[in-house]
């Protein structure tokens, strides 16, 4: 038998997306709305969770959100990408149907407040629970122009990008 890990939100989102079909594909394509305004999340931490432990967060222009995707049931070990192509391995896609639920998002901070984050460009339902928050860290986090496996074969098949803002060319091999 497998160990089961108990975690309890930290937080959860209040965010303008009600259903799954409202939500951008992932937090770094977020478009504004059709009025042009920029979409705002805001993040409410429970009221056991002391305000020590978000303080110094404000300065991050980027945070890691670690979340359960609640709304999601049952998962298969192969999915059909949005994107198209031929089903893929579950663990080799960004898709909300998991063997264990868990989502991932470097969304942009915009605000601290007093038991609360303003958001920006995040891809989560209203209601979201949120189970734990790092700070995105560039050094450690970005790898611009790193492979992406099946995804580069599509866009370059498609001829496009999927990356946004600008590719970095890769590094010509043994130049480190
Ligand atoms: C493709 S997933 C990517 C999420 C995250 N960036 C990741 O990579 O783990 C984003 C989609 O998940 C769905 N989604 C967002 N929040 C959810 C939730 N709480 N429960 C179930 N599905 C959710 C929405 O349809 C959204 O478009």
């Amino acid at each position: 038998m497998h160990p089961e890990f108990v975690c309890r939100p930290i937080a959860y989102l209040r965010s303008p997306y009600a259903q799954r079909i409202d939500a951008p594909h992932q937090s770094t394509v977020v478009a504004g709305t059709e009025s042009g305004a920029v979409v705002e999340a805001r993040l409410e931490f429970v009221a056991e969770l002391p305000p020590q432990a978000y303080a110094d967060l404000a300065g991050f222009e980027r945070i890691w959100l670690i979340f359960a995707f609640h709304r999601s049931q049952g998962w298969n070990a192969q999915v059909k990408p949005p994107r198209g192509g031929p089903k893929r391995g579950v663990l080799a896609t960004r898709s909300p149907h998991r063997p264990n639920p868990l989502g991932l998002s470097a969304v942009e901070l915009v605000a601290v407040e007093d038991g609360a984050l303003v958001l920006r460009g995040v891809d989560l339902l209203d209601g979201t629970p949120v189970l734990d928050i790092k700070p995105y860290v560039p050094y450690a986090d970005a790898f611009v122009g790193a492979r992406a496996g099946w995804i580069d074969q599509i866009d370059a098949a498609q001829g496009r990008h999927s990356a946004p803002g600008p590719k970095r060319p890769r590094r010509p091999p043994g130049q480190g």
